[in-house]
């Protein structure tokens, strides 16, 4: 099976998940976009999205599913999302696709999260995809400074603006030993939006797209 399928199987996967009359939380990417595919078919079930991102609205609005302000929902039962790296803690590298600091809200509003991947996804040490921290436009050089500092290679993704209006380093040649303090760590540097570790509130569930099947971990 191609990537595109894992990441296919996945995504109808967590349809499981979803408990009848809910509102669901909604992550972003290509392996989210098989998923909205899916609660494309049980719509009529379901009362409706909390998105994050507008990408990901978009897509749900198409499908003709009803998209809330997260502000209007008191709790979501279940937010489905994917990642660029998960370790075996179910600690994740997040933000490949800029939405990272929607994604920490929506997430952790939620009472579960199911990450989704394929299993080029899984490691052993996170690091290797670079760590996108969202950051105000204004503190960007200061805030790459403070990476430095932290033993990163920080790079400013050029031409990508936030659903927030901000900015994004991609902080390259980490070896993320301790994720819980770097996330601490970053997240502590003034001018941090947001870092793309989601280690104090990991996944509760991973779905793995594999050869074999969907492996389910907890
Ligand atoms: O964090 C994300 C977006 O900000 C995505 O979950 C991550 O980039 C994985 O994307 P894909 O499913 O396309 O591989």
């Amino acid at each position: 099976m191609t990537q595109d399928e894992l990441k296919k199987a996945v995504g109808w996967a967590a349809l499981k998940y979803v408990e009848p009359d809910s509102i669901v939380g909604v992550g972003t990417g290509s392996t989210v976009n098989h998923f909205i595919d899916a609660l494309a078919t049980i719509k009529a079930n379901i009362e409706g999205a909390v998105s994050s991102s507008e990408a990901s609205a978009a897509r749900l609005k198409a499908a003709g599913i009803p998209v809330f302000d997260l502000n209007a929902v008191d709790s979501l039962s279940v937010y489905v999302d994917g990642a660029d790296e998960i370790n075996h803690h179910n600690e994740m590298i997040k933000g490949g696709g800029a939405a990272l600091t929607r994604e920490k809200i929506v997430a952790a509003v939620a009472k579960k999260f199911v990450c989704i991947v394929d299993e080029s996804k899984q490691v052993d040490i996170l690091g290797a995809f670079p760590l996108p921290v969202e950051v105000i436009p204004m503190a960007r050089s200061y805030v790459a400074r403070e990476l430095v500092k932290l033993g990163g290679d920080p790079v400013y993704r050029e031409g990508v603006i936030t659903d927030n209006g901000n900015v994004i380093l991609d902080v390259y040649n980490l070896k993320i030993l301790d994720p819980k303090t770097l996330e601490k760590q970053i997240n502590n540097i003034v001018g941090v939006v947001t870092v793309g570790l989601f280690a104090a509130r990991g996944a509760d569930t991973v779905l793995v797209g594999t050869q074999n099947g969907v492996v389910t971990k907890s």
